[in-house]
């Protein structure tokens, strides 16, 4: 089966203030339909690798593919709508619009994208929302609805475009543990029931402990997985 991602030595180095190397040749696969957390102590070099990892940062040694498409060299174009179209994104700050309606959050990734018309876009949106039990509070301003909702809203928006892969950068990481489950199922159910790649960055060991498989990151390198 061909990997949904495929890392192969990944070397980074930051230059401020001093150089250090931060990621050192990191290489590993993901297939498609599995659940991996990325975990390792503060400054192991987590963040920086799903930022490479996401394609936001471009700056490095090695080659990144997804699902079978050769990220590293393209432009910043070509990312820009790789991304859009391919990865969903759920960070710790769900990065909301507060001043626009829960529909039009989980609506704007699709809209950019125009592959379905605006009504078959919005009857898309609420399915997704109706699925993550965000039931009528779709025209509420996003500002308005609790934490946990807008986790959820949050993983709607990054799920409107059908991404192969879902990229999440301690996606409970502002979650109580009630809340922590729900997002967690919902990552499971993604990747049992939808084939869908979840790759997330975690600081919390019991979402770690039930996740397909760990990669444990020390030092900017992978110790285990
Ligand atoms: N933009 C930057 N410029 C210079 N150094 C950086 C930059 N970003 C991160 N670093 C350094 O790279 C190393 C890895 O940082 P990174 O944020 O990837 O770690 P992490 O494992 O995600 O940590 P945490 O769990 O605290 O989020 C650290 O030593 C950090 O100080």
């Amino acid at each position: 089966m061909r990997p949904a991602l495929s890392v192969n030595n990944i070397v980074k180095y930051f230059h401020e203030p001093e150089t250090i190397q931060v990621l050192k040749e990191i290489s590993f696969a993901v297939q498609p339909g599995e659940f991996l957390a990325l975990v390792g102590k503060s400054g192991s070099g987590k963040s920086t690798l799903l930022y490479l990892l996401s394609t936001m940062d471009t700056d490095y040694e090695g080659t990144i593919d997804i699902n079978g498409t050769r990220l590293t060299g393209l432009k910043q174009n070509e990312l820009a709508r790789f991304r859009n179209e391919h990865i969903g994104f759920v960070f710790q700050f769900h990065y909301l619009l507060p001043e626009f309606s829960v529909l039009d959050n989980v609506m704007l990734p699709a809209l950019k994208l125009g592959k379905l018309s605006p009504e078959q876009i919005r009857t898309k949106a609420l399915e997704l929302l109706y699925k993550l039990d965000i039931k009528g509070h779709e025209n509420k301003k996003a500002s308005r609805i609790s934490g946990g909702q807008q986790q959820r809203v949050a993983i709607a928006r990054a799920l409107i475009n059908d991404p192969a892969i879902i990229m999440g950068d301690e996606p409970t990481g502002n979650l109580d543990s009630k809340n922590t489950k729900v997002v967690f199922d919902i990552f499971r159910q993604l990747a049992r029931e939808s084939g869908q790649t979840i790759v997330a960055v975690t600081h919390d060991d019991e979402f770690a402990a039930n996740c397909d498989r760990v990669i444990e990151m020390v030092d900017g390198k992978i110790l285990a997985g």
